[in-house]
């Protein structure tokens, strides 16, 4: 039997995919949470803990340094609420170019009048632009970020991205018509909307800030719908003379209260569709991970799926050093265990080896012998018969 602890609200979908070797919430030594945005940075980790899925595109809310150095595997379920993500941006861009918050507050204060006679004459006040034919730029073109690229490749707009670190997988996704450029500067002057689909970390925080809004077009709609933080909110309203609109689903104090500034509280990813999918895969990738070992869609370990055709499976995550497979090896020699299959992988500095066994011996032994290992993260034995 396996625990897993939820935080946040997860879909229903999601929880009812676990099969009945599944304990959800009911009691304390989880090897598996499940989560959404809550703040882990701070947490302390129980020792039965071995994966985190993050029903969800952003890990900045896991400490995954500490996650790595505990033996937790960390995953997220990319794509799984691109599409909502997408739409909102699409409708925040054809809501802000046709004044549909000012037209609706107009009409709303209104609303006891009898402005029928009235509209005719005020409906100039909202006039508008339309998406057809303008410039835009898309920073970061992965799953949300190609998305919103192509969509407005559909509606006729003139559209670039930027990505320096654009994976393969990402890059078939994308128009050919979507030009790629290697300088973020090149398109902000003239690009009526820029919007920015990158992960939130050391890197990219304070992304768009002084210097480059200052390189932006007078009247550039600017969106955000990654992270707060990625743009640097005191640069915003100190430029909204430029900024036409800023349209963010990560609102703070200083930017709170501005008419030129539309908050939405963090419900980009916020469909039932995109909820569902999120926890539908968070489930499958927790299930295949405690019983399988697949690290397919993990953000701290190499992916690797293996076929599992063998009683035994060790699992061992380590630090991407020399001669690891080599002393696991021996120990399994020693024990007289026959390898069947293996493999090993590495990103950055950890590494994660999957070890098919024929038979077992000296079981405990074993396992406290590879775990001994300084660089040994965690071992566990999966018996599979
Ligand atoms: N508002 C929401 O509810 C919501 C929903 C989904 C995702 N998000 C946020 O949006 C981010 C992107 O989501 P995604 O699913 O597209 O993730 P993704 O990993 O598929 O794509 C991110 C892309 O950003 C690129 N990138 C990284 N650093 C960059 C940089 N400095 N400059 C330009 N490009 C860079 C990467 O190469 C990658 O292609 C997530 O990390 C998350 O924080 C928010
Ligand atoms: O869980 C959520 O609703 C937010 C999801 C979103 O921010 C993400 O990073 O995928």
């Amino acid at each position: 039997m396996y625990q897993v602890k939820t935080f946040n609200a997860i879909a229903n979908k999601g929880l009812k995919t676990f099969t009945t070797d599944y304990t959800i919430n009911q009691e304390d030594a989880p090897d598996a949470y499940l989560i959404r945005s809550v703040n882990l940075l701070k947490a302390q980790f129980p020792t039965t803990l071995k994966v985190i899925a993050r029903a969800g595109a952003g890990v900045n809310n896991i400490p995954l340094k500490e996650a790595t150095d505990n033996g937790i595997a960390v995953f997220n379920t990319p794509g799984s609420n691109a599409n909502a993500v997408k739409e909102l941006v699409i409708s925040m861009m054809i809501a802000t170019s046709r004044k549909v918050f000012a037209a609706y507050d107009y009409s709303h204060k209104n609303i006891h009048a009898d402005i029928s006679k009235q509209v005719e004459y005020d409906k100039a006040k909202f006039n508008g632009t339309e998406l057809f034919g303008k410039n835009l730029l898309v920073v970061g073109l992965g799953n949300v970020g190609s998305l919103v690229a192509n969509e407005a490749v559909n509606l006729g707009m003139n559209v670039r991205g930027y990505d320096p670190f654009l994976s393969a997988d990402s890059a078939w996704k994308i128009n050919n018509r979507v030009q790629r450029l290697t300088s973020l500067y090149q398109a902000l002057k003239d690009a009526d909307y820029v919007t920015i689909h990158v992960p939130k970390n050391k890197d990219t925080i304070g992304l768009i800030s002084t210097k480059e809004i200052q390189a932006m077009k007078k009247g550039v709609i600017l969106f955000n719908y990654a992270r707060g933080g990625i743009v640097d909110n005191q640069a915003v309203v100190e430029n909204l003379g430029k900024i036409q609109f800023y349209c963010t689903d990560f609102g703070d104090d200083i930017i709170a209260d501005n008419e030129k500034v539309i908050t939405t509280p963090h419900i980009g990813g916020s469909t039932l569709e995109a909820e569902d999918n999120g926890a539908i895969k968070a489930a499958n990738t927790i299930m295949n991970f405690l019983e399988n070992g697949d690290t397919v869609n993990s953000v701290n370990l190499p992916g690797m799926k293996l076929p599992f055709n063998a009683p035994y499976r060790f699992t061992i995550m380590h630090k991407n050093v020399p001669n690891m497979v080599g002393q696991i090896t021996t120990f399994l020699a020693q024990a007289h265990v026959n390898i069947n299959n293996m493999a090993n992988a590495a990103k950055g500095e950890t590494a994660y080896t999957i070890i098919d066994a024929d038979n077992l011996n000296y079981k405990e032994q074993l396992i406290n012998q590879i775990q001994a290992i300084p660089e040994v993260r965690r071992v566990r034995l999966i018996d599979h018969r």
